[in-house]
């Protein structure tokens, strides 16, 4: 047994939660996982806890955040928020809610290209644990790094946040392009064109560009447009072989936060007029607006215009 063993609570036991709890109990720390079904209260697992780190779906920061701000939690404990979503209304990223509730302990994102059932499998994977609190994001590193989990630390937060939130509605369309049979030359476009548009709204939050171009932005979206292990992709891919909106959400496994991102994303850039072509031809068409036909024929045939 190591020396400097940390009490770990993962909050969610869905499939990035218990991903979570594997790769820190890979290092031998102490951890546990709270889910809506435990015996425990929030309040009495979090006691006696380094480090708590929430990986539920966007529907529930909010409610564990809150529970959260009433428990007693240990001085130094660190936060880490692992959810890619935006919340409706407010349209407030994870680590703003964070922020907002528990404004007085370090606060920690961790995001990256992780699809959970390869990190279960053990496969080797890298990620981004971002603060604005340097020695809180090594922490962090810390605890998760191992030998098939290589972890790096960032000080840009809403930069690494975004990028995981944002590429999900991307994935959205790219399962649909592959869904269609488009082929390569389309799927690098889109992925391409939309790391722009992720890269806009990015700037808008007060995320730093550069950010974007690694692990947690490009290295993303790569990940989830390329494998039919994301959940986006599915929703995506379904469509494009006919299914309803309903249909596809259903038959994921898991959440699809793109779907819900989508619908916030446009808000926000409605507002704030933010060109984002591909987000909105996607909310488009999950809205039930345009035909994926027509979205594609949509992107293609906007106005001419030079590449930056
Ligand atoms: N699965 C993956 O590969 C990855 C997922 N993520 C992100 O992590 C988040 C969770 O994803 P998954 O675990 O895959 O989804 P999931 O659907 O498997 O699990 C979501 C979990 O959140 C819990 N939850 C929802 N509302 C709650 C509430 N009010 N109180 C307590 N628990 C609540 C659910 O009970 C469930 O355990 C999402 O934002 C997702 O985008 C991030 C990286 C990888
Ligand atoms: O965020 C993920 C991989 O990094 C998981 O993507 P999905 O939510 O689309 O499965």
């Amino acid at each position: 047994m190591k020396s400097d063993v940390k009490n770990v609570t993962i909050i969610g036991s869905g499939a990035w939660g218990s991903a979570l709890a594997t790769l820190v109990q890979t290092n031998q720390h102490h951890v546990q996982i709270w889910s809506r079904q435990s015996q425990l209260s929030l309040a009495e697992m979090v006691s006696n806890s380094d480090a708590i780190v929430s990986a539920v779906s966007i529907k529930g920061v909010r409610t564990i955040a809150e529970k959260l701000q009433t428990a007693k939690l240990q001085p130094n404990a660190v936060l880490v928020s692992a959810t890619k979503g935006l919340e409706p209304v407010t349209r407030q990223t994870p680590s703003q809610i964070w922020r907002s509730l528990i404004p007085d302990h370090p606060l920690v994102v961790l995001s990256g290209p992780n699809l959970s059932k390869e990190i279960m499998m053990g496969q080797p994977a890298a990620t981004v644990v971002a603060s604005t609190d340097a020695s809180a994001a090594q922490f962090i590193q810390n605890i998760f790094a191992s030998r098939n989990f290589r972890v790096y630390t960032n000080s840009d937060p809403i930069g690494v946040e975004l990028g995981g939130t944002l590429k999900n509605v991307i994935a959205i369309a790219v399962g649909a392009c592959d869904g269609l049979n488009l082929g390569t030359n389309a799927k690098s476009a889109l992925i391409t064109r939309s790391l722009i548009e992720i890269i806009r709204v990015g700037v808008y939050f007060g995320a730093q560009p550069e950010t974007f171009w690694g692990l947690s932005g490009l290295g993303d979206l790569l990940a989830t447009c390329n494998s039919n292990l994301s959940r986006n992709y599915q929703v995506g891919y379904a469509i494009a072989q006919g299914k309803s909106l309903e249909e596809a959400i259903t038959n994921v496994q898991g959440t699809a936060e793109g779907v819900n991102t989508a619908n916030v994303l446009i808000e926000i850039s409605d507002r704030e007029k933010i060109n984002v072509p591909v987000s909105r031809y996607v909310y488009r068409l999950l809205q039930g607006e345009i035909t994926l036909q027509q979205a594609v024929e949509g992107l293609m045939e906007r106005d001419l215009k030079p590449e930056n």
